[in-house]
This record gives structure tokens, sequence and C-alpha cells, in this order.
């Protein structure tokens, strides 16, 4: 309206031929100022800044609930395919492992807090962004992650699947915090005196979350900036402190003791803090082996009870494993001493407890009763000093399915502390030897489970530590690698390294094992070399026969008379298997040449018993017993343990 009248007045100026200079000083001018709010409309002005506020608070926190939990993801994958064990195994310390982790998740969280702020930046958002305000929004999202990271890390032990961890955290952190946040925000908006109690109550009790700290904080953040520029409107200057209890000081504090808390929590579960209470309040009774021990068992407990332990890397004395829920022992009172630069074997069928031994003497699990040592130091007390002298190829392969087979060995090897100036060679010559050249800068998840077999045996063997352990190291290998890792392993046994060594085939153990034993129901039935056991345990020789179909019966007269302590174990149409207990070599030969020459037996075979022989004649002693005596937890219970045991097996 206004230009219009400038214009019509300009119009008229200008046909009365004024000059165009002095026409631009002619005009009306208007200045429009607001009337100041009425306590209605400020009202109304301040809701409506709350809701957008709220808004604020919700997004920030829905952007804030997914990267906590997304560093779940390799901490899960690391602890089920126990490739972080195997780290710890090889010597890197648990506080350093937690605290390298913390380091950095909270860099790669801060980059994420970093790109939010500067959305608000972007957008002008005054409340947030202002000189007074911003310090606090920083130090909002900073002690965000500071206080939910550790949570995440303590949340991630109830789930054995990354994906679901990650979908189930990141809703859960939305959750807490949209649902505290918005429930606190409407219950403060009612005048009611019960619903305000209320309200103060939860304000205080939800400040055990770090999600309604975070939201909370910007939510007052926004409505103190909104009093102090709607003050400002009436020409009444309003400064706050930020930091002051009521605004920020509170929530920052509270996320600041949750984040050490949690942190601290986390590190009581790693250390085996609440494995180690329960372990004291549940006792562990195994009364003593069976009666009938066999007398060379017997020889080697008693060596060992003796303390005759020279030259002994690892002795392991009465060592015991009841697995919570259980109630017959895995492992029972085992007692054996492994010579420096000895192969030892540990046999024995599915289910016998070979690897609950290499998970106690490798701080996988808990051991319930008994000791082993080390070089010394007991896995018990002193565990980390332990670590730093072993290899371990577990029974499953524990890699990081992101790095190559290269990266793999050069990982293991600087925490083995190898020289760098020799670890490129060493790293060389080890993929050669085990044939992985042409993997060897692939993926480890896209390696074929013989190659998986042969990077784990690798890991296990580079650095050279004192002792080595191997769970059925060659399962799944070519015969050439196979080969290879058998001359590796007879060679590092020749220059001292002492290896215990589980595995399923007879040949592997008697190619191998100076010294083995067979385990029945976690327990030692006999100790000894392959021979001394074949000797022993043997039963003396085995003839295979072959003959005519007419004349079985004929070679079954013959061999009941002239061999008269044979037993016929096995019949398949002309084929017949016996058992000599007993008997001179030259004897049972000429006896079996005249039956040939008297065209009684086509052909036959004299062979020793083998060793498989003698395992197959303890293995038959194996019950299932255990497994079905193991009780039925509930689930809720299992993962509510699995969560207070962290990684370790119970
Ligand atoms: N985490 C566990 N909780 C309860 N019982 C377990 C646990 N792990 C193993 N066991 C039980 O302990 C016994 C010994 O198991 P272990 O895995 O040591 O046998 P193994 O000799 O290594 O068998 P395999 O040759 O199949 O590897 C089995 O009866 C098994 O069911």
């Amino acid at each position: 309206m206004n230009a219009i009248n400038n214009v019509v007045l300009r119009a008229t100026l200008s046909a009365s031929n004024m000059s165009h200079d002095k026409i631009s000083e002619y005009g009306i001018r208007t200045i429009n100022h607001p009337m100041n709010f009425t306590q209605k409309q400020m009202n109304i002005e301040i809701l409506r800044q709350g809701v957008v506020s709220i808004l604020h608070s919700i997004s920030i926190i829905f952007a804030l609930s997914f990267v906590p939990a997304s560093f779940t993801l390799y901490l899960i994958e690391e602890r089920v395919s126990h490739s972080k064990h195997l780290l710890l195994v090889s010597g890197v310390n648990r506080l350093i492992f937690w605290i390298e982790e913390f380091i950095w998740d909270i860099v790669a969280y801060t980059i994420s807090a970093f790109l939010c702020i500067l959305i608000f930046v972007m957008f002008n958002e005054e409340s947030y962004i202002s000189p007074t305000n911003l310090p606090g929004v920083i130090l909002l999202f900073l002690l965000y992650g500071w206080s939910c990271i550790p949570l995440m890390y303590l949340l991630s032990y109830i789930f054995t699947i990354p994906s679901s961890a990650f979908v189930g955290l990141a809703c859960g952190n939305m959750f807490i915090g949209i649902v505290t946040t918005v429930t606190t925000f409407v219950l403060g908006a009612f005048e009611d005196e019960e619903l305000r109690a209320v309200h103060h109550v939860i304000k205080e009790v939800f400040l055990i979350f770090p999600h309604y700290c975070l939201g909370s904080g910007i939510l007052d953040l926004a409505k103190n900036h909104l009093a102090s520029a709607s003050l400002l409107n009436l020409d009444i200057e309003y400064k706050s402190n930020i930091f002051e209890w009521n605004l920020l000081g509170k929530p920052l504090l509270c996320m600041f003791v949750l984040g050490n808390i949690f942190f601290l929590l986390n590190l009581a579960i790693e250390f085996g803090f609440f494995t180690w209470i329960t372990h004291f309040s549940m006792g562990s009774a195994v009364e003593d082996s069976d009666g009938d021990e066999e007398d060379d068992v017997a020889a080697e407990k008693e060596r060992i009870h003796r303390g005759d332990l020279a030259g002994d890397i690892l002795v392991i004395k009465d060592l015991t494993k009841v697995y919570k829920y259980s109630q017959v022992p895995s492992v029972k009172r085992i007692n054996v001493g492994v010579k420096e630069g000895e192969c030892f074997g540990l046999l024995g069928i599915n289910g016998a407890g070979k690897t609950t031994t290499f998970k106690m003497l490798t701080g996988a699990t808990r051991v319930t009763s008994g000791d082993a040592t080390v070089g010394g130091y007991s896995v018990v007390t002193n565990m980390s000093k332990v670590q730093s002298r072993l290899g371990y190829c577990p029974q499953f392969d524990a890699l990081d399915p992101l790095l190559t087979p290269r990266e793999h060995l050069i990982l293991y090897g600087r925490i083995r502390n190898i020289p760098s100036f020799v670890l490129n060679k060493k790293v060389d010559l080890t993929i050669q030897q085990m044939g992985l050249g042409y993997y060897s800068n692939k993926l480890s998840g896209t390696l074929s489970g013989g190659n998986k077999r042969k990077l784990s045996a690798a890991i296990a063997l580079i650095g050279s530590p004192p002792l080595i352990f191997l769970d059925e190291p060659t399962t799944g290998m070519d015969p050439k690698a196979r080969r290879f890792l058998w001359t590796k392993i007879q060679d590092i046994v020749r220059n001292g390294t002492s290896v215990v060594l589980t595995s399923h085939s007879m040949e592997e153990c008697q190619a191998l094992c100076t010294r083995l034993t067979i385990m029945v129901n976690g327990q030692f039935k006999c100790i000894g070399s392959s021979q001394h056991l074949k000797n022993k345990y043997g039963a003396g020789y085995r003839i295979v026969i072959r003959c005519r179909e007419d004349n079985v019966k004929t070679v079954k007269e013959f061999m009941k008379v002239t061999i008269k302590s044979s037993r016929l174990i096995e019949e398949h149409y002309n084929q017949l298997r016996y058992e000599i207990p007993e008997g001179k070599l030259s004897d049972i030969f000429r006896q079996l040449e005249q039956g040939k020459q008297r065209n009684i037996l086509d052909d036959y075979s004299l062979s020793q018993t083998t060793l498989e022989e003698v395992f197959l004649r303890f293995a038959s002693e194996q019950s299932n017993e255990p497994i079905r005596r193991r009780l039925n937890r509930p689930v809720f219970l299992k993962k509510c343990l699995s969560c207070c045991r962290g990684n370790k097996e119970e």
C-alpha cells in the first residue's frame, strides 16, 4: 500500500517537471514494530518451540542409536569365531584389547557426532550452535558416546549373531531414548500435582539411561534458549550457565559416571570376575579317579605328585572340569608331564574331553579343580604368563574373515614380537611352505576349509613359542599339506619345542607322537609310546586268511588244531580274520606256510595289533551318559549366564 502511494506521489512530481534526483527525496517511509506477545500467545509459542525441540531430540536419538550398536558387529564376530581368544592366547593383554577397542570406537563415533552438529550449523539452529550452547551440545554428544559404547559392549554378550545384535541394540537404544524423553516431556506439560510428582521421580530414575540423558539435555538446552530469547523480546536480559546442575550438569555427570561403570563391568566380565564368584559359591568337589587305573597312568600320576618334573614344560596335575549344569566331569583328575622337545598325543573319541583340556590350558574356560603349569606358571593364577608361551591351533578356525592370510601372519608375528626386519621374510617363507602362495592376498573368509586349516596351523607355529597346542590340525588338509605339516612339527620338536596334539588319525599320532594317551570319559586310560601301547594293550597278532569258498570249514579246523590260541573274530564269504594273543612269530609263520602248502588256505597276511585296535578297545568304554545327564537349562537362563560369563565358557 505504501509502495503504491510512493509511486503515485513520484509520478505526480515527475509530471511537474521536477528533476529526477530531487524526486527520490520524496516518499513515505513505513516502519512495522510488532507488539509484544500476550501471555496466551507466549504460551502457544513456547509449546510450538517445545514440540520442535522434542522432534530435534528424537531425530538425534534416532541417528545416534545406530552408531554405538554397530560397534558390536565385529566384537561378536570375534568372540563367536574365537579369534579374540586366539589373540589373547598369542599374547594380547585383555586390558589393552578393551582400551584399544574403546579408543577406536570412540574416534569413529566422534566423526558421526560431529556430522550431526554440522547439520545444526547448516540449518543455523540457534538453540544448539549459539556460542553459549555449542560447547554444551558437543559435550552432550561426546559423553553419550562415552557411556553408550561400553553399554553396547556389555549387552553384546547376550548375542551370538552379529546382525541380530545390531538390529536388537539399535531398536533398543531408539526405544529407550524416545520413550523416556517423550514421557518426561509430556508429563511435564501437565499441571496436575500427582502427575508432576511422577514427572520429578522418573526424571531422576531415567538418568540411568545415557539415551535419556542425551534427549533431555538437548530438550532442556532448547527450552533454555527459547526462554532467554522470549525474555529478550521483553527487553529483559536473561543469562544462565548451561552447565549448571539442573540444566546440563546432571545429565553430563550421569553419562560420565555411567560410562565408567559400564566399562568396569565389562572388564569384570572379561577377567572372569563373575564366573570366579559362582565357581566358589557352587563348590567343585570331584571324587578321585575310578579305581581301575592302568599302571602306566598311575605311574605318571605318581611322578607328577612326587614332583619329579625335571625337563617338563607342561605339567598337568589333577586337572578337572565340570561344566555348569552338568552332573559329570568332562575332564576328571588327569595327570601328565610333557617334556621339552616332546610331541604328546591326546587320543579319544568325540566328547572324550580333549578340547576341554585345551580350553582349560589356554584360558578359554575356567579350571574346576587341580592345576596345570606351563614353564612354571599356573593356568589358574598366571594365565597371561602362560599365554605368552603358547601357540594354539583351535579345533575350529579362529580367523578374521576380513584379513588375508598374509595379514594374519603379520599380525600374529607382531604380537609374538618377531622383529620387523625378519617378519616379512618369515611370513613369505611360511606362506610358501604351507602352499598358501596363491591365496596369500585373498580374504581368509573366502578360503576353502583345508586352506583355513593350513593358515590356523601356520598361526600356531609363527614366532616359535616353546609350547604348541594343535587341536586336530590336519583335519581337511590335502595329503601334501598334511605331510608338510608333519615334517614341520617333527622339525620344531627336534629343535626343542613341545607339542600337544589331538587327532583322529592314528597314522598321524604314530608318525609324530613320542608318547600318547587315550582319553575316555574325561580320564586318561593309558599313557606311553605307540609301541608300548600296542605291546601292552594290543592282543598279539592279527591274521587275515583267504581260502576257497568250499574250504572255509577246513581252514577253521586247521586253525583250531595248529594255532590253539587263535580266536576267530570276523568272517566274510571266503575271508577269515583271527586274533592270536600270544606266540612266537616264526612258529606262526611256519604253521601258516604248512597250511598253504597243503592247499588249505590260498593266501594270508599277518600283522601286529594296530594302534587303532588299541584305541577302539578303550573307546568302547566311553559312555554317552554325560551328554544324557546334562540338564536342559531354560533359554533365558542360558542367555543370562552367557552375558555374565563373557567370553568364558562354563
Ligand atoms: N560349554 C559346554 N557346556 C557343557 N558341556 C560341555 C561344553 N563343552 C563341552 N561339553 C561336554 O564336555 C564333554 C567333552 O567335550 P570336548 O569338546 O572336550 O570333547 P572332545 O574330546 O574335544 O570331542 P571332539 O573330538 O568331538 O572335539 C562332552 O560331553 C561335551 O558334551
